[in-house]
C-alpha cells in the first residue's frame, strides 16, 4: 500500500492553522500534487456561521488558484480533531467531484484511525459538469 505518512503530516500541521473559535472543531487539508508540492487548507469560520469554509476546500481552491488542476493532483488528506474519523460535508463533496479525479486518494484521518477512499466513492451517481452537455 501506499505510504500517506508525507500528506498526513502537512495536513495535521495544516490543522494548527484552522480558525474555529465556534465550532472549535479543527480540520486541517492538504493537497499533494505530481510536482511534489504540498498544498495546505484549515477550516476558517466566521461569526455568520454560513460563511465558514472547510479545509479541504481551502486546500483545494489554493491548489486550483496556484494552477494546478485535477490531473496534477495525486492525493488529497483530510485530517480533524474529532473522536471518530470525519468525513466531508456535502458541499465539500460536490465540490470535489468537480475538482478532483473520480479516483484520487482521499485519506481521512483523526490521528487515531485513518481511511483512504475516492470522491467516486463518497460521492456515488453525482451531479457533475458532464451532465449539462
Ligand atoms: O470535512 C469537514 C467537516 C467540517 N469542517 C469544518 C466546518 C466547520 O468549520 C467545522 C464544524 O463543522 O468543521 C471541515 O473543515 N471539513
Ligand atoms: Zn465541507
Amino acid at each position: 500500500m501506499e505510504c500517506y505518512d508525507d500528506i498526513l503530516t502537512q495536513a495535521f500541521a495544516a490543522m494548527k492553522n484552522a480558525y474555529a473559535p465556534y465550532s472549535k472543531y479543527h480540520v486541517g487539508a492538504c493537497v499533494k500534487t505530481k510536482d511534489g508540492t504540498y498544498i495546505q487548507g484549515a477550516n476558517i469560520e466566521n461569526a455568520s456561521y454560513g460563511l465558514s469554509n472547510c479545509a479541504e476546500r481551502s486546500a483545494i481552491f489554493a491548489a486550483y488558484s496556484q494552477g494546478y488542476r485535477k490531473q496534477d493532483i495525486v492525493s488529497l488528506a483530510i485530517v480533524s480533531d474529532g473522536k471518530r474519523i470525519g468525513t466531508p460535508c456535502g458541499a465539500c463533496r460536490q465540490v470535489l467531484v468537480e475538482l478532483l479525479e473520480k479516483d484520487t486518494p482521499i485519506v481521512l484521518s483523526n490521528g487515531k484511525d485513518t481511511l483512504v477512499t475516492t470522491i467516486a466513492e463518497l460521492l456515488p451517481m453525482s451531479f457533475d459538469s458532464e451532465d449539462l452537455s
